[in-house]
């Protein structure tokens, strides 16, 4: 088992100023997995993401991740050297493409170190050159591999921002699939999909996992995604872990059912998040 970790959360702790966002949190997530982090708003869910991502410096914890050649902790790694040297990639709550730019600019945008790298920043690159010339190919067969798994081959000439969103949703996924992660790390990809781009997204989601053996660490509000396709699910409420196990378990955990429907409030569950939490809608 211990081989197949790939991410390992040691006592992470996030403040800002007075507000505890994350409070002592640990936990692993294993290579070629769908490890779901979910909790009522505010629970601290993206907060973990801009930890491992280096947008926020932990104020305690290790973060390490387990590459292919040793352990890297991520929390002493400068935030933009974490995609390149890391492998970890991520995806936005609110989608951020280059909307200005093609589908498949975006696609070559994001191979952009490993082709500056095969220019050796010389003019070889601006004649498209030797090294360049076969890195800029293989970046362009990248690319349309991408499209063709996110089914927008057709769109490739497109203006990113004319896209349909769920379009634009499956683009953000494909841009950072092509910088070749270890972690992909997607924030509420399913928000604002309809049921039939939801079942798609579980179809890619699922394939990035077994195909490519990618680990994801998903955070969605969409419980049906969640129960789908997670092997393992993380529940937080006001930044502590309430439970942590497979689906089956987390859904029929009272701590998970009263963090979902409140202490004190009267508002019901909406109905699909009742069905998939296994509990009476109106129980409250
Ligand atoms: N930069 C920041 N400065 C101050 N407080 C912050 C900052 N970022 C997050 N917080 C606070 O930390 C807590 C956790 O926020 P976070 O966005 O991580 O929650 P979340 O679980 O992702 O919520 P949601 O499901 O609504 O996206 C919230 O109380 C939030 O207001």
């Amino acid at each position: 088992m211990t081989d197949n970790k790939l991410l390992e959360v040691e006592h992470l702790t996030m403040r800002f100023g007075g507000l505890v966002a994350i409070d002592d949190l640990s936990f692993t997530a294993n290579k070629s997995e769908i490890t779901a982090i979910i909790g009522p708003n505010g629970a601290g869910k993206t907060t973990v993401f801009n930890c491992l991502t280096g947008f926020y410096v932990p104020t305690e914890g290790r973060l390490t991740l387990h590459a292919n050649d040793g352990p890297r902790l991520l929390e002493r790694t400068e935030g933009f050297r974490i995609p390149r040297n890391n492998g970890v990639a991520r995806t936005f709550q609110n989608i951020r493409l280059f909307t200005g730019m093609t589908v498949l600019e975006n696609l070559i945008v994001a191979q952009h170190n490993r082709l500056m790298e095969a220019s050796a920043f010389s003019i070889a690159g601006l004649f498209n050159l030797g090294r360049y010339a076969k890195a800029e190919k293989e970046a362009i067969e990248k690319a349309k591999f991408w499209l063709n798994k996110v089914g927008l081959y057709d769109q490739a000439d497109w203006n990113a921002g004319n896209l349909p969103y769920g379009s634009q949703r499956r683009l953000e996924i494909a841009r950072a699939m092509c910088t070749d992660p270890s972690l992909l790390c997607l924030d509420e990809p399913a928000a604002g999909l309809n049921p039939r781009e939801s079942a798609e997204l579980n179809i890619l989601l699922q394939s990035i996992r077994d195909d490519q053996g990618v680990g994801c660490l998903l955070i969605e509000h969409d419980m049906s995604v969640v129960m789908q396709i997670s092997d393992h699910v993380i529940v937080l409420d006001y930044g502590r872990k309430i439970a942590d196990g497979n689906p089956d378990a987390v859904k029929n955990d009272p701590a998970v059912i009263r963090a979902y429907l409140g202490e004190e409030e009267d508002d019901e569950l909406p109905p699909e998040v009742a069905a998939d939490l296994n509990v009476d809608p109106n129980a409250h």
